[in-house]
């Protein structure tokens, strides 16, 4: 990665590190790393998709938008970290805990018995005619899900397969509860279901395969 000649970006599995295979060996969350504003810089990163999502601009506006954007990169390439110490991912406190590459979301509920949240997609989420693109459905379906069943494992797991069944049109910028749940396992198998309502209406439902991981696997 370029900018940051002295920091290393992928932690390697070891004594001290800070990770066991795959994920992080430090689950605990945080409200603190990023700081106080960390929050509003990502949505103001997401209200600037958005823009972008829409925006036709002049050739002028293009080269101006693109020395901002170079200026905003050099200044955060004098902060990277790896990523078992980014705050993204433990900000529990913030939308889809801090991680800018999810659709924003809100835990209502969450334990061994499933997740309940609220997501909302954004404009630059949209597929086509003003509706969601499904893959991002699935991608709030794949964070959801693979976090009811860490909560109903109480350990990480990675998906194995993830089927989603596009039942009805994805609004965007409107909250819709998404509720994920271990229907059964097996071993080390965690079959996962999940839906995706806007007020009575479904919109989507998956059915998912997680697998936790051993001890120290990828
Ligand atoms: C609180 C924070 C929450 C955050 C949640 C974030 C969730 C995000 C989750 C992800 O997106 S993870 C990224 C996407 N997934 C991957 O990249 C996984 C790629 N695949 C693998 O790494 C391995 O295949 C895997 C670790 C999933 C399993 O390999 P293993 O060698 O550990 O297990 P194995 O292959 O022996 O399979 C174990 C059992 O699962 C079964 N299995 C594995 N994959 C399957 C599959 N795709 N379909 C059906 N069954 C499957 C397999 O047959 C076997 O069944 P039995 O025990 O009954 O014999």
């Amino acid at each position: 990665m370029k900018g940051a000649p002295d920091q290393q970006w992928n932690v390697p599995a070891g004594e001290n590190s800070q990770h066991e295979g795959g994920f992080r060996a430090d689950l605990a969350v945080t409200t603190e790393r990023g700081g106080p504003t960390y929050g509003e810089m990502i949505e103001q990163v997401r209200l600037f998709m958005d823009k972008v999502r829409y925006a036709s601009p002049t050739p002028a506006l293009a080269d101006e938008v693109i020395e901002d954007l170079k200026k905003l990169n050099a200044k955060l390439d004098t902060m990277l970290v790896d990523e078992w110490t980014s705050p993204s991912g433990t900000r529990i406190d913030l939308p889809s805990r801090g991680n800018i590459t999810l659709p924003p979301y809100e835990i209502r509920d969450g334990g061994p018995d499933g997740v309940d949240a609220t997501v909302t997609f954004r404009p630059f989420h949209l597929g086509g005619n003003g509706v969601a693109h499904g893959g991002h459905v699935a991608i709030a379906f794949d964070d959801l899900g693979g976090m009811a069943a860490a909560l109903k494992l109480g350990g990480v797991a990675r998906t194995g397969y993830l089927t989603v069944n596009y039942r009805s049109l994805t609004p965007l910028q409107k909250p819709l509860a998404l509720r994920t749940w271990v229907e059964r396992f097996e071993g080390r198998k965690y079959f996962v279901r999940g839906t995706l309502h806007d007020g009575d209406r479904l919109c989507a439902e998956m059915d998912a395969l997680f697998i936790a991981l051993k001890p120290g696997q990828a």
